[in-house]
């Protein structure tokens, strides 16, 4: 695997789902693989999950990390190839990426959209620059349009909680916030699961919100989120701005929250969200503290997704 920042870069997501599953039993099989390796975690925004589960799989491939918050602690970067830097940039990404493909064997990196320039963000820039530079591989860790380390994470989920014989509902809802968040989350778990193809997927947000086709492909789209939940099997919850109108906030109807009585019309619906989660804004407190929420099992999946990712870059399967 030369990157990961895609679905695209997975020749097989049920291996890879089940290489992460296996680990998840086995966590510390192949301590040796990762020995004398070091993985460079670069982050120009904030994170919890996937800074520390990052950390805990590259730790049980036997990995030494560093841990580089580059928007506090590094130049301000120049990203723009050609660019004469007299403003407030002091460093190209050309040097400061290049330099650390010399420290590193692996690289990751987060790099939230500006939400400004649709076509910047989903020309991937950021991200891009830094695979065209490092000269080692590159591991997404949520780029300007995808998470897919969260996304193969949901994918574990919903795989090791369906025990089922049929295929589950799993329902994509969007929900309120209080400040415009990027389509990053939505469009990977829409890729992933699309990628998947073994649940029958809707995808429910209000008009104006719909996600560029290009992720959410053959998903049905349902405007009404209560047709939308009936009978799902799996609802997975999360808040993004408009992608049409690019990075505003075109709806603010609290009637899209989650709550126990929105899950009434489903199959006992499991709850997902990648967290952080704003309580009684995006999920009610009485769903998240109840018996339907698996978004704490979902967290701790991270770890698995990571490790069956790096372990695959470090054979060099992918
Ligand atoms: C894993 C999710 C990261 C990010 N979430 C946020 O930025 C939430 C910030 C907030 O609620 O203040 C997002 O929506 O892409
Ligand atoms: N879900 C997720 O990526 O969480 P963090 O932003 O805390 O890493």
């Amino acid at each position: 695997m030369k990157q990961f920042i895609s679905v695209d870069d997975v020749p097989s997501v049920p291996r890879l789902v089940d290489i992460a599953l296996d680990y998840k039993k086995q966590p510390f099989k192949d301590r040796a693989l990762g020995e004398n390796k070091t993985l460079g975690m670069i982050f120009l925004n904030p994170s919890l999950r996937t800074r520390l589960s990052t950390q805990v799989a590259a730790k049980n491939l036997g990995m030494e990390v560093v841990v580089f918050n580059i928007d506090k602690e590094g130049w301000q970067l120049e990203m723009n190839d050609g660019a004469v830097m007299n403003g407030n940039t002091s460093e190209h990404v050309k040097e400061a990426a290049a330099v650390m493909g010399q420290y590193f064997d692996i690289m990751a990196i987060r790099t939230f959209p500006g939400l400004k320039d649709k076509e910047a963000d989903y020309k991937e820039k950021y991200i891009n620059q830094f695979i065209k530079y490092a000269g080692v591989p590159v591991v997404s860790l949520e780029s300007a349009t995808l998470h897919p380390l969260q996304s193969l994470t949901d994918v574990i989920t919903i795989k090791e909680q369906w025990q089922q014989p049929r295929r589950p509902k799993v329902v994509l809802t969007w929900a309120p916030h209080v400040k415009p968040l990027p389509q990053a989350v939505p469009n990977s778990f829409a890729q992933w699961i699309n990628a998947w193809g073994e649940a029958d997927f809707v995808i429910t947000h209000p008009e104006g919100y719909e996600l560029d086709h290009k992720f959410s492909g053959n998903a049905q789209i349902e405007y009404n989120q209560d047709k939308a939940l009936e009978n799902a099997d799996f609802v997975y919850v999360k808040n993004w701005s408009s992608y049409k109108d690019y990075g505003k906030i075109t709806c603010t109807d609290s009637s899209w929250m989650v709550t126990n009585d929105k899950l009434k019309g489903t199959n006992q619906a499991k709850v997902m969200h990648c967290l952080p989660v704003r309580r009684n804004v995006v999920i009610a407190d009485e769903v998240l503290d109840g018996p339907q929420s698996i978004v704490i099992p979902e967290a701790a999946n991270r770890v698995w997704a990571a490790q069956a990712v790096l372990s695959e870059i470090l054979k060099g399967n992918i």
